[in-house]
């Protein structure tokens, strides 16, 4: 609000507004009965010194009665304002609430009414409803809500798709919390600054009804009213038509410019986000001691299949790396196991199971519940992550709250404590803080702290240190395999970035295309990487034996896109050693002593490093 005040726009609008408010409060208490006064002897006088703005047809003075209809516009005008907002916000947001189909009806209902004028649909109503003050408020009221869903549901949706709605449904949140704690709370400030404006344009609305003689029904009177009676004798006394339509284009400017004044104040300039890294260890885990099993999992949306049957385990305590080059298909996989893909999105697998329940079958809350607790997720960005609207700790001890059944004190308290565990500084101080208070690095400790608030058996950390710099990155990687060894939790971590996956991880694997080509322990990557993608990968790492005067090795070709998959090897086309046998068939993932690989030219004995070219 100070810094809304600190422009000159801010602070006239505040004043007028203000003035507007205090007039309509204090004006019908004080001047009512001077207002309502009749004085036969001074009968449609103009302007003179006793009456500045004339008087009517029974000798009451103009202006007073301008004064004195100000509570009554105002009043009208919020009040429709807030049964516009609110039946908005309900239409808005019922599709996030109802789920898929009941939410389209509702969309297209709100689609159909926004296709009308505001004024027309308030006409509409006004008639339906018959002339006078509820009905009029009703009228503008539900012509103003369309507007308002419409706005809601866009801004609702928007929000829906970041990370830190999609992290708070992996630990459990239902659809009305995460509307209330997590997605109305974000969107709340474009909705102050359209209902701020929406007042201004009912009031509007509302002068326009009463002129018409729909709206304020004698005895009482507006400024839509004033204005019909003053316009009868504008040629005789003008006065009396221009001080109401003063009046409401005044207060009609005071709720638009101070709406147009708050949309400055709250736009937010944020922080550039920065970028980091991790390291690891090795045995390929038989299916009895996997806390997570995938055989032959696809996701599909219309018309592309990005995942196209990967398998994989991952043991007790495992740090296995997923790399692959931008669109392999890492995320989705990652999602896919987290029951985070959304619709149009299609999850499809022969086994799916989580410390051994079967995640595709079963009561979908008992999944939640399950996954909450013993799935940590840490995405790319983590100022998208986090709530930006509430205090960490906050964030952090929802979780205990909801899945331990812990009070709020002792929620808070474990908060604080994760965060220690996560090496903030300070952390009572810090959990009272917001997102935009931390650093990136922090930001995703705090991240990795919200994951631990349970006892995860598996952390999914997709592409954790991307988004940070390189020293930060060391820590974060650092951490994790602290968190590791005193916890016993499981890792799968995503990257680009196979010297990172070498590094933290016991197994790798490699996919390309939505499938994994090779799959081997980390330590022999350098030594018995097979695939020729693979091979590629690790060549295009310079290292410190890599001739800077030679241009830095690079994959040739392109990615596949996952629309138009080739048949045969999907990296037959980049790869120096394709036959007419890769175009025409695609390899299997075949199992040899524990390793896995696609290729039809594994045993070819290329030397790791070769940039095949
Ligand atoms: N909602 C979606 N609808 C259609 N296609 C999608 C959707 N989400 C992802 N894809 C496609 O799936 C492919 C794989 O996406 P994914 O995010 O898993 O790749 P990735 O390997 O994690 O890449 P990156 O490292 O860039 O995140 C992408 O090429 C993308 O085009």
């Amino acid at each position: 609000m100070k810094r809304i005040l600190r422009t000159p726009l801010g602070l006239s609008a505040a004043v007028l507004l203000l003035a507007v408010l205090v007039l309509a409060v204090i004006a019908p208490l004080v001047w009512t009965d001077q207002a309502n006064a009749v004085d036969t002897a001074q009968i449609s006088r103009g302007s003179t010194a006793e009456h500045w703005m004339g008087t009517d047809n029974l000798g009451r003075d103009v202006f007073l009665r301008v004064l004195v209809a100000t509570g009554l516009s105002v009043r009208l005008a919020l009040l429709a304002t807030a049964i516009g907002v609110l039946a908005g916000l309900v239409l808005g947001a019922v599709p996030v609430v109802l789920g898929r189909r009941a939410g389209r009806v509702v969309t297209a209902v709100v689609n159909i009414a926004v296709a009308f004028p505001a004024l027309l649909l308030a006409l509409f109503f006004a008639v339906v409803i018959g002339p006078g003050t509820t009905g009029s408020l009703l009228a503008i009221g539900f012509a103003t809500a369309p507007g308002f869903a419409r706005l809601v549901q866009t801004l609702v949706a928007k929000v829906a798709g970041l990370d830190y709605v999609a992290a708070a449904r992996v630990a459990g949140a239902g659809r009305i919390r995460l509307l209330v704690r997590h997605i109305l709370p974000n969107v709340a400030e474009p909705l102050v600054i359209n209902a701020t404006m929406a007042a201004g344009a009912a009031l509007l609305a509302f002068a326009g009804l009463s002129f018409l003689g729909l709206g304020v029904q004698p005895p009482e009177y507006d400024w839509g009213r004033l204005l019909g009676e003053g316009l009868q004798g504008i040629y005789l006394r003008p006065a009396a038509a221009i001080a109401p339509g003063v009046a409401v284009v005044v207060a009609g400017l005071a709720f638009h410019l101070f709406g147009e004044a708050l949309s400055k104040g709250f736009t937010r300039h944020t922080a550039p986000v920065k970028l980091r890294r991790t390291e690891a260890a090795s045995a390929v885990p038989t299916d009895d001691d996997a806390v997570l099993v995938v055989e032959d999992l696809r996701v599909a949306f219309p018309g592309v299949t990005p995942v196209r049957g990967v398998s994989f385990t991952v043991g007790q305590g495992e740090a296995v790396g997923i790399v692959g080059e931008s669109g392999s298909g890492k995320s989705l996989t990652a999602l896919a196991v987290a029951r985070l893909i959304e619709h149009p999105g299609q999850v499809d697998a022969q086994r799916l199971t989580f410390q051994g329940r079967d995640l595709r079958n079963g009561d979908d809350r008992v999944h939640r519940r399950l996954l909450g607790t013993s799935l940590a997720m840490v995405f790319q960005d983590p100022m998208t992550s986090l709530n930006p609207a509430m205090r960490i700790g906050r964030q952090l001890a929802e979780v205990a709250e909801q899945h331990q059944g812990a009070s709020r004190k002792q929620a808070w308290q474990r908060a604080v404590d994760r965060l220690r565990a996560v090496r903030i500084p300070d952390p009572e101080r810090r959990a009272r803080q917001y997102p935009h208070e931390f650093s990136g690095g922090m930001r995703q400790r705090a991240m990795i702290g919200m994951g631990l608030m349970g006892k995860p058996a598996l952390i999914i950390a997709d592409e954790p240190t991307t988004a940070l710099d390189v020293t930060v990155q060391r820590q974060v990687l650092r951490l994790l395999r602290t968190i590791r060894a005193a916890d016993g939790a499981a890792l799968l971590l995503i990257s680009h970035d196979i010297t990172v996956v070498s590094q933290v991880c016991d197994r790798v694997l490699v996919m390309y295309a939505g499938r994994v080509v090779e799959d081997l322990p980390a330590d022999e990557l350098h030594t018995a990487a097979r695939h020729p993608y693979t091979r590629a990968l690790l060549a295009a790492v310079p290292d410190m034996t890599t001739d800077r005067d030679l241009p830095l090795a690079v994959i040739p070709g392109r990615p596949v896109d996952a629309a138009q998959v080739p048949t045969g090897c999907a990296y037959a086309p980049r790869c120096p050693l394709a036959t007419e046998r890769c175009v025409t068939a695609h390899p299997p993932l075949e199992t040899d002593n524990g390793r896995r690989v696609a290729c039809w030219h594994a045993d070819v004995p290329v030397q790791v490093g070769d940039r095949g070219e």
